[in-house]
């Protein structure tokens, strides 16, 4: 996973130099017939000594890595005006200038790229009445992107989670009780309808398998190997940001500016922005990891009610529409907002991963959805892992990249307090980080927070690409039928306490796909 020191030319370049020196017989007799001209050839032989030094020097002497410049964190922690990462890549990089990696990655022009979906990921979509995306393909979920983590809801939590979790007893308001059994009762036959469908592990499940993900065979995506390319004109050299404390984990974070254009960001926020304000006209779902999440966020808003079983959607984490619309305002929607399309449902997510593949080696395929997140003021994210820690499930998240799609004026940087790396969020930056290493082992030190924004408002744009793939991976999850959300009414989940915080998600919809396409003539 690491960079190696490798001194290109080295070794060619500096013995080189001597060995032709001009000591041939003849100008050894030149030399002691005229004194002078000896003094002239020695002034011309040190020039070009030195001129030859100077074209090696940076090979030589230049980053730890001959594709990756690196930059110390207290660079990152002095005031982003005093100092800009580009100029110190500048310095560190030049020596490939002449030989761009990848002079066109826009697969928008060059139609020659390989296809980087393959036909079973391209999503063909349609509109029902409901407003919400269809599939004309079979996208069987499965419980393999599993819901440890806010940032990887992909619809189906609240669902997974109530399974084991939640068992009804006879609540202390009938009334309550009374409502929720009817509603239990009326969603009865669609919910064992889902669990049917959803794929277990026992083997006559296995044999009911579709033979194209009985067929699938997975990637396995173990390093990540940033290096500089060229996209639409712009030059973006890799940093490496160096951990402050020294460690033996695998975790290296690398930097890259200027890896979304300013069109491409502010098309992104366009359609995030309107997905979120036409979806806050409806109170979210409000759904936990558990019912002791759920009371220690009211115990820290100092909201004082007692929480039962009952107060929850039968079969589910999700409190009820009247107790979610109440938590709406005792949690002062303390939270950030995520919206989602999936690959090969705009142009945007094959420009971007292609570019992700080859400025970092990340395999597309396995690689999850795209993941819009704004953050209003005084809002963040607590620190915590995007793999499980102590788990040998592989299917787990390998690295993420994050970008930034504006700057923030003051706050919301991500930090990682075990390395002692922390970033601040620029118009288009990238930041890209493993969080398993090379045995596909989740590692601790990866952990990492978004500080709260204290002005202005921090939107980013995230994917992550796991370390093997999984037939599911990547594409749009079906939508889970406990609980039914009316159309635009999202969801907010709320993760472990400690580890977590509360984040609303909304998948894209039709509308959202055709007013990003209408936008893209300012997006490439
Ligand atoms: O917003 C950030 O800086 C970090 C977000 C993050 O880590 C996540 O969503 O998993
Ligand atoms: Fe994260």
């Amino acid at each position: 996973m690491g960079q190696k020191t490798k001194k290109r030319g080295v070794s060619s370049g500096v013995r080189g130099v001597p060995k032709g020196s001009g000591h041939t017989p003849e100008k050894e007799k030149t030399v002691n017939v005229l004194p002078s001209t000896r003094f002239l050839l020695g002034i011309i032989v040190c020039l070009g000594l030195a001129i030859l030094f100077a074209l090696l020097y940076p090979q030589i002497s230049g980053p730890a890595s001959d594709r990756v410049a690196r930059l110390e964190p207290e660079q990152l922690e002095t005031d982003s005006d005093s100092w800009t990462v580009q100029d110190t890549a500048h310095l560190k990089n030049d020596d490939t200038d002449d030989v761009p990696v990848l002079k066109q990655n826009d697969p928008m022009i060059d139609e020659d790229i390989e296809p980087i979906n393959n036909a079973k990921q391209t999503v063909p979509l349609t509109r029902k009445d409901d407003g919400k995306i269809h599939f004309t393909q079979e996208t069987k979920q499965s419980n393999e992107e599993k819901q440890h983590h806010p940032s990887k809801d992909n619809g189906s939590s609240t669902q997974s989670t109530s399974k084991t979790k939640i068992k009804s007893s006879p609540g202390k308001n009938k009334k309550k009780s009374k409502s929720l059994k009817k509603e239990a009762s009326s969603k009865s036959a669609s919910r064992t309808k889902t669990d049917a469908s959803s794929p277990t592990s026992t083997p006559s499940d296995e044999e009911e398998l579709p033979k194209e993900v009985r067929d699938f065979k997975p990637t396995f995506q173990k390093t990540m190997k940033p290096k500089k390319i060229f996209a639409d004109g712009r030059r973006l050299p890799p940093i490496e940001l160096l951990p402050q404390k020294p460690n033996n984990s695998s975790v290296k974070v690398f930097l890259y500016d200027e890896f979304l254009s300013e069109a491409e960001c502010d098309g992104l926020m366009k359609v995030h922005d309107s997905h979120v304000t036409q979806a806050n006209k409806h109170d979210p779902f409000v759904c936990f990891d558990s019912i002791s999440t759920l009371r220690q966020h009211l115990k820290a808003n100092k909201v004082k009610v007692k929480v039962t079983p009952q107060d929850f959607m039968p079969g589910t984490l999700c409190v009820n529409a009247t107790f979610s619309t109440q938590l709406k305002s005792w949690l002062h929607s303390n939270w950030s907002y995520s919206t989602a399309f999936y690959p090969g449902e705009s142009r945007f997510s094959k420009v971007f991963e292609y570019r992700v593949k080859e400025a970092t080696g990340l395999l597309p395929e396995n690689g999850g959805k795209f993941q819009l997140t704004s953050y209003p003021l005084g809002i963040g994210y607590k620190t915590h892992t995007d793999c499980i820690e102590n788990s040998n499930d592989q299917r787990d998240r390998m690295a993420t990249i994050l970008v930034y799609l504006q700057d923030v004026e003051d706050g919301g940087e991500t930090m990682f307090p075990e390395l002692g790396i922390w970033v601040k969020p620029r118009k288009g930056r990238a930041l890209v980080w493993n969080n398993m290493n090379e045995d596909g082992k989740c590692e601790p030190l990866s952990i990492h927070k978004a500080a709260k924004v204290d002005q202005g408002h921090k939107y980013i744009l995230q994917r992550w690409y796991y370390y093997k793939s999984f037939y599911s991976l990547g594409k749009r999850p079906p939508e889970p039928e406990i609980p039914h959300r009316a159309e635009f009414q999202g969801r907010v989940s709320c993760d472990e306490y400690q580890h977590g915080s509360c984040r609303w998600y909304d998948e894209w919809n039709y509308d959202h796909l055709v007013d990003y396409l209408n936008r893209k003539a300012t997006l490439i």
